[in-house]
């Protein structure tokens, strides 16, 4: 149903406009041959109702296709977020879930888009269409010959233009990403760039990338001048067959200059067809890129039982490989034992498969081969939610929001109080922060509030693992952008914060790893 209402305010609307200029064109010659004023007075009515009823059935158009795009917009998002969930994060490559977000946002919005400027400019078109047939076949059936051959043939440039343009927007996407790259690499990092000599083959590739994003916005343009002017030209050649057919018709004067001017009235509603063309093959593009995503099979099975899990669960890990690409394992043969409140280290060098360690404590990535065990029970065969519920997992990069620091603590427990909220933040070594802060918990932090330093960002992390109450808290890198002193400041806070919990801490640094129970070193043996 969605845009097919819009559709038919929308052809109501083209259609009083071609009834207007029709009738208009009518009035005028016979006006000029001065008949009795009463003879035109019904041309008079219908020129005004008409012009009066254009603009009425366009605002309820707008109207509907407001609505239309936004409950459509609504619900794609809701149901491709929900269809996100079980591929987050294993699917989603290695960019970051905000950038995976953003390019989400923007197809879905391609893709709904495409329901209002496709849908409602069609069969707007297609009813004006249909009167002016209807019309001009009373008049003279000749007449509406003209009129379904030139709309047949306005069809026909569409489809060829929606071709050309559809092969643009393939190469558009590529060559778009690759002057971001090649034009980031530049500006990142010239200096290293200079160091090595590499500078002209970077500014060699950044021209090649925009002479191919040149040539696909070229053939974009083709496609749009083809239907632009392939509408126009047709017109004219529907303009001068009409005037044909109306001087070899037998009707008045009035009739002639009616059937001449209605090709240019229907132009009105053909001539969007080239801003309908362009948002298709759009559309087309950003669906299949939506389905790409969305179509993976998510990493982790969600097959197990409702059985009970405990509130201190024993973990442990036996001979587990784990990778993030089916059949290919990123880290083989780990053996851990992670009974409550043990606390363990993982070291190793880079790409020895730490992180794809913890993702699979954290059942964000099923092992490929050992087991994952909670409790005696093989992970997979518990429930997804629960097992996941155990595990608080603190990254590199904790995100601040934009809002107010009680909100950015809430998230980790929403039902929290302000006073489990000041507990979590004293805990994680930030009460003397709290107090200097002007409004306290409605201190706004993140873009456009207060600024936070990398050390504040570490232990309010800590502080929401710490408000979860999760028994299990998983730390990948917790102190990689601190300086020293700060980094012993915030381990010795992970132990006090975190104290009867189990913690697996991933590092590079030494800080803190003395006090663990374990060290695991992940390090390939040669
Ligand atoms: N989200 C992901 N999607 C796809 N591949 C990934 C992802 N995360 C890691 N990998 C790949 O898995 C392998 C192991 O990486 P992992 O991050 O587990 O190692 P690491 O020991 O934590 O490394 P580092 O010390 O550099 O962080 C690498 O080849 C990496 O490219």
């Amino acid at each position: 149903m969605s845009g097919r209402l819009a559709g038919l305010w929308g052809g109501l609307a083209l259609t009083s406009g071609v009834a207007l200029t029709a009738t208009s064109g009518w009035l005028i010659v016979r006006a000029s041959e001065r008949p009795v004023i009463l003879t035109l007075l019904t041309a008079i009515v219908g020129v005004r109702a008409f012009g009066m009823a254009r603009p009425f059935f366009r605002h309820l158009e707008r109207l509907r296709s407001h609505d239309t795009a936004l409950g459509d917009l609504a619900e794609a998002r809701t149901s491709v977020y929900a269809g996100l969930i079980p591929l987050t994060p294993a699917r989603l490559g290695r960019r970051s879930r905000s950038a995976v977000l953003t390019g989400v946002v923007d197809d879905l919005t391609d893709v709904v888009e495409a329901h209002v400027r496709v849908r409602v400019p069609l069969l707007s078109a297609l009813v004006a269409a249909a009167f002016t047939t209807l019309l001009t076949g009373l008049l003279d059936p000749a007449a509406a010959l003209v009129v379904l051959v030139w709309v047949g043939l306005v069809a026909v440039v569409a489809r060829a233009g929606l071709g050309l343009e559809r092969s643009a927007q393939e190469s558009l996407g590529a060559a778009r990403a690759e002057v971001g790259r090649a034009a980031e690499l530049v500006a990142r990092h010239t200096a290293e760039l200079r160091a090595i000599g590499a500078e002209g083959d970077v500014l060699a590739r950044l021209d090649r990338a925009h002479d191919d994003l040149g040539s696909a916005l070229r053939r974009q343009s083709r496609g749009r001048a083809l239907v632009t002017g392939g509408v126009l030209a047709l017109t004219g050649l529907a303009t001068l067959a009409m005037a044909r057919v109306a001087l070899d018709a037998d009707v008045s004067p009035g009739v002639m200059a009616l059937l001449v001017v209605v090709p240019a009235a229907l132009a009105d509603a053909l001539l969007p067809l080239a801003d309908a063309v362009r948002a298709q093959a759009r559309a087309e593009q950003s669906e299949r890129r939506v389905h790409a995503l969305l179509d993976q099979a998510p990493a982790v099975a969600a097959t197990g039982t409702g059985r009970p899990v405990s509130t201190s669960p024993h973990l442990r890990l036996e001979g587990m490989g784990a990778g993030w690409v089916d059949g290919c394992e990123d880290v083989r043969g780990v053996d851990l034992d992670l009974p409550p409140g043990r606390r363990v280290g993982i070291v190793g060098s880079n790409g020895s498969g730490k992180s794809t360690t913890l993702a699979v404590l954290a059942r964000a990535l099923d092992p490929q081969s050992g087991r994952f065990l909670v409790d005696g029970l093989d992970a997979t065969d518990l429930d997804l939610d629960a097992v996941r519920d155990l595990v608080a997992v603190v990254d590199d990069k904790p995100h601040v929001f934009a809002a107010d620091l009680r909100a950015n603590l809430l998230l980790a427990r929403p039902d929290a109080s302000d006073e489990d909220l000041v507990a979590a933040i004293t805990s994680a070594g930030l009460g003397s922060w709290l107090d200097d802060l002007p409004d306290g918990l409605e201190t706004r932090l993140g873009a456009g509030g207060r600024g936070i330093s990398g050390g504040e960002r570490a232990r309010l992390a800590l502080a929401r693992a710490v408000l979860s109450q999760r028994p299990v808290v998983l730390l990948d890198e917790p102190v990689a952008h601190l300086d020293h002193p700060t980094a012993v400041a915030v381990m010795s806070d992970v132990g006090a914060a975190l104290a009867g919990r189990t913690v697996v801490v991933v590092s590079h640094r030494d800080e803190g790893l003395d006090a663990l129970d374990e060290i695991l070193d992940l390090t390939p043996s040669r």
